[in-house]
């Protein structure tokens, strides 16, 4: 049902002619074989041919616009779920996503979308099928109504008996789901982990026989079971055709006086029907895939909708200048999973201005990186305000307030091509810094591409760096930057680089264990456990 939801969200319109072709393509084949089995008893008319083609062509013209509709319909239903998805993690808070886990994410994007698109492309036929299978019993209805009443009381039974294997077949497709998520996380440990996998023979064995295989025989078994389920139900359905076709022949007929044409009628419609049931059936594995897909996908854009920021920065067009950037009384909390080791940083109270260098220093976990991500608006606080030029920073101004930033994190990501810069003197800057960063013999950059992301980390960093540069942004932010640098770049780094934006007047929050460059600050905010030991005020001489 909810596949029909997702159709009918793409066009009401569509839908409904769709529908209008379908139902007249079922009702004529009906017609058509309600004039077959006339002819087979031997009633003739004049024109009879000519009805005869003019119905073949009605059926066949009403199925095609039928299926056009339906597919076009589908595949732009399955693009409207991409982008609605993609849009959907865009605008998700970051902790949201991060508490999903990418695995997660990815098994939905790629798996999910991709068992949709294949299924919703089904659809159309077997509207169709549904169409004709209707169109048929309107005409069977029309043979005789004991016979008819006989024929749904006997359907009804059976779609109870094959329901029942259909949802034993759906609860194992759903534990198949739940497999494939696992075994994306263990696809994922291969690709990332390969090198440490690699040169430890026993961890790779140790990996492979418990986690992966033991994870791949339960997906396996649960599939095999679905579609064995999925194949004894088709199996029982054409049983249960038999049967009825029996009893038509051989059952009813003692009971209550039937006419030799109307059991031909039958006969016939049923003999014909088969085709169209035995399609709908094969299809049922790949829509309950589907469904469950589909369940999958709306669980996660429904916590994705309900935790959606705003990303408009409407009203807010003032990115550049500012002078007080205050942190008062913020905190944030990672929940354990135990109660007492839950990390808490803050309340903090900090203020930055403009043309400042200050070095956030502090021993490993002691909260340096989500202090950065509380700064530049990608956690919320839990507790605390913070106010740009006095102005608090809430759900309607955040994304506004972002833009701010450049930042480059210790975990960056590199883009092949220079994003959301729009400057007509864009190449030439960019050749520029590319000389001062030392990468113009590795590095070209043509219309905003790079020529090659294909770098040791250190130059990827300064890649990164470079795209920072030209963001020209008031607020910078490097989160371990020198760390994979050679000596002479570090050097260059903190008394070229850093120095050259604080002149400019940016802000500039460097974290940093380089202790020996720490007097080239203008403050230190030194954190341990989530609670600054000191703030530092550096007195050059
Ligand atoms: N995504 C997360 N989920 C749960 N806890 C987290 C998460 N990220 C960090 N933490 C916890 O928060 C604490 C602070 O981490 P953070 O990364 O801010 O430290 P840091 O000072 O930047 O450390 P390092 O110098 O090692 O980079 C750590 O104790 C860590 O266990």
């Amino acid at each position: 049902m909810n596949l029909i939801w997702l159709l009918l969200r793409a066009s009401k319109l569509q839908v409904a002619i769709a529908i209008l072709t379908g139902l007249v393509s079922g009702g004529t084949t009906a017609r058509l074989i309600a004039l077959i089995n006339s002819a087979v008893s031997g009633n003739f008319t004049s024109n009879i041919v000519w009805y005869f083609a003019a119905l073949a062509f009605v059926v066949l013209i009403n199925s095609i616009i039928c299926q056009v509709l339906l597919i076009n319909l589908s595949q732009d239903a399955v693009y409207r779920l991409r982008l609605r998805l993609s849009q959907g993690v865009l605008s998700s808070p970051l902790r949201h996503l991060e508490q999903l886990g990418a695995n997660q994410l990815m098994t939905t994007l790629t798996e999910d979308v991709a068992t949709l698109s294949t299924t919703v492309y089904a659809i159309p036929f077997i509207c169709v099928d549904i169409a004709i299978i209707a169109g048929c019993l309107l005409y069977l209805g029309s043979l005789s109504i004991g016979v008819f009443a006989f024929t749904i009381g006997f359907i009804m039974v059976a779609l109870g008996t094959i329901q029942l294997l259909i949802n034993r077949a759906q609860h194992f497709l759903t534990l198949a789901r739940v497999d494939q998520d696992r075994l994306f996380k263990h696809f994922s440990t291969i690709v990332d982990g390969i090198k440490e996998l690699k040169l430890h023979a026993a961890r790779r064995q140790d990996f492979f026989s418990q986690e992966l295989q033991k994870s791949a025989a339960t997906s396996r078994d649960h599939n095999a079971t679905a579609l064995i389920t999925f194949s004894i139900g088709s199996n029982w359905s054409n049983l249960l055709f038999f049967i009825l076709i029996g009893l038509l022949l051989f059952g009813l007929p003692q009971l209550i006086a039937i006419a030799p044409s109307v059991l031909s009628g039958y006969i016939l419609t049923f003999t014909y029907l088969m085709l169209p049931m035995q399609s709908i059936l094969d299809k049922l594995q790949q829509l309950s895939r589907a469904s469950v897909a589909l369940q999958k996908i709306e669980r996660m854009g429904l916590t994705l909708a309900a935790q959606k920021e705003d990303t408009g920065t409407r009203g807010h067009k003032d990115t550049g200048i500012f002078s007080t950037l205050e942190l008062q009384q913020v905190t944030h909390a990672y929940p354990g999973e135990v109660e007492d080791s839950n990390f808490i940083l803050g309340p903090l109270d900090l203020t930055f201005h403009p043309g400042q260098l200050v070095f956030i220093v502090g021993g490993n976990g002691s909260g340096k990186s989500t202090l950065a991500k509380l700064i530049t608006g990608l956690y919320i606080p839990e507790s605390g305000q913070i106010r740009l030029d006095g102005k608090v920073i809430t759900d309607e101004n955040r994304e506004w307030y972002r833009q701010h930033f450049s930042v480059v994190f210790s975990d960056f990501y590199l883009f092949d091509r220079i994003l959301g810069i729009s400057n007509l003197d864009f190449d030439k800057q960019a050749q520029e810094y590319l000389q001062q960063l030392q990468l113009s013999h590795k590095v070209k950059i043509e219309n905003g591409k790079l020529s090659t992301t294909a770098l040791s980390q250190g130059q990827r960093k300064r890649l990164a760096l470079l795209t920072a540069y030209l963001e020209n942004r008031s607020i910078y932010l490097f989160d371990e930057w020198a760390s994979d640098q050679d000596p002479v770049f570090r050097d260059i780094f903190y008394k070229e680089i850093l120095l050259n934006l604080k002149q400019q007047g940016k802000t500039v929050l460097v974290i940093s264990h380089d202790d020996h460059y720490f007097h080239l600050a203008d403050r230190v905010i030194k954190l341990d456990y989530g609670k600054v030991e000191y703030d530092q005020r550096i007195i050059k001489s």
